[in-house]
């Protein structure tokens, strides 16, 4: 399979990452860049194929991805407007609408919505799915072998979805990572050297994860059976509940959400628009 990336930053380096060995080698993935650092990052790292513009060679792949920013993905399609024929097109950009992309590609509907995150590098992602109607169980087969190459997929039958995905696996890797970092400060703050925090932080945080991955009790047990009566633990979640840490966890991940729909409200083409009865 060969594939395309238009866009060669964060989410398309993870997504190559995860492709290489698994799905594709090399020499199958070519990326479409504007920026030449990031061209000779990408070359450097896993030896793919880069080009500065869309060229014909580089739009000869079964599958394009389109891994630009949400800003940048009209111009993108206006490259790519009428010069795809029969590939599949799995766009990864938060918020934007499968209309809105197809209207810019001139109608083309063989497109396949994706949310996927950055874990995919290590093969541990976690991608959610959507298909336009008009994709063969061929195309949704092609794109499911690309995200699970990257780790976990789970299709969605309702394209508003990825704003919820979004918000809970697509950015949740930050929330993770905003956790390690707040655990390695603590155990900094209560003495130990940055390379012991590390350790600390990242193993327990590990370990919790597969523990409960393997573990058939819920989240909610497994916290319990820390918990002892009278405990540390104890003083130490009585300090975050008063500090709001899981309700704002909940509320940060419903602003991702919002953030979601307001991407592609205002990006796309079909945001009520003062004046336009016609918009919707
Ligand atoms: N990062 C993440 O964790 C996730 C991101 N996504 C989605 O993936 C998409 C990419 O995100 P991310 O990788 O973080 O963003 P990046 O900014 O890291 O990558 C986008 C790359 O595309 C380049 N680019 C811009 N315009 C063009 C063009 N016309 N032709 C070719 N390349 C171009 C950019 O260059 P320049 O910087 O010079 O503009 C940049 O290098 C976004 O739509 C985002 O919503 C989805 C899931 C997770
Ligand atoms: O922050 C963002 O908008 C992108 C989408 C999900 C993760 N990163």
């Amino acid at each position: 399979m060969k594939v395309t990336f238009l866009g060669g930053g964060n989410m398309a380096t993870a997504l190559i990452g995860g492709l290489l060995g698994k799905e594709a080698r090399a020499d199958d993935i070519a990326v479409v860049e504007i920026s030449e650092a990031a061209r000779m990052r990408l070359q450097q790292r896993f030896g793919v194929r880069c080009h500065a513009t869309p060229d014909g060679e580089a739009l000869a792949g079964d599958v394009l991805v389109l891994a630009v920013k949400p800003q940048q993905m009209r111009e993108v399609c206006a490259l790519l407007k009428g010069r795809v024929r029969e590939q599949l097109i799995i766009s990864i950009a938060a918020g934007l609408h499968l209309a809105d992309i197809s209207g810019w590609l001139g109608g083309y509907r063989h497109l396949v919505r994706a949310m996927p995150n950055t874990p995919a590098l290590i093969g541990a992602g976690m991608s959610g799915l959507f298909a336009l109607p008009e994709v063969p169980d061929a195309g949704r087969q092609m794109a499911e072998r690309i995200l699970q190459a990257a780790g976990s997929t789970l299709w969605v039958a309702d394209e508003a979805q990825l704003d919820a995905v979004t918000a809970i696996s697509g950015s949740g890797p930050a929330y993770v990572f905003l956790l390690i970092e707040a655990m390695q400060a603590a155990a900094g703050e209560l003495g130990f050297t940055s390379a012991q925090a590390r350790q600390l932080a990242l193993k327990t945080v590990l370990g919790a994860a597969q523990l409960a991955a393997q573990s058939g009790d819920d989240a909610a047990i497994l916290r319990e059976r820390v918990t002892s009566k009278g405990g540390t633990t104890e003083a130490a979640l009585k300090v975050m509940e008063a500090r709001g840490v899981k309700a704002g966890i909940i509320a940060g991940a419903q602003a991702a959400c919002a953030q979601s729909r307001v991407l592609g409200e205002q990006l796309g083409d079909r945001a009520q628009k003062p004046g336009d009865p016609s918009a919707t």
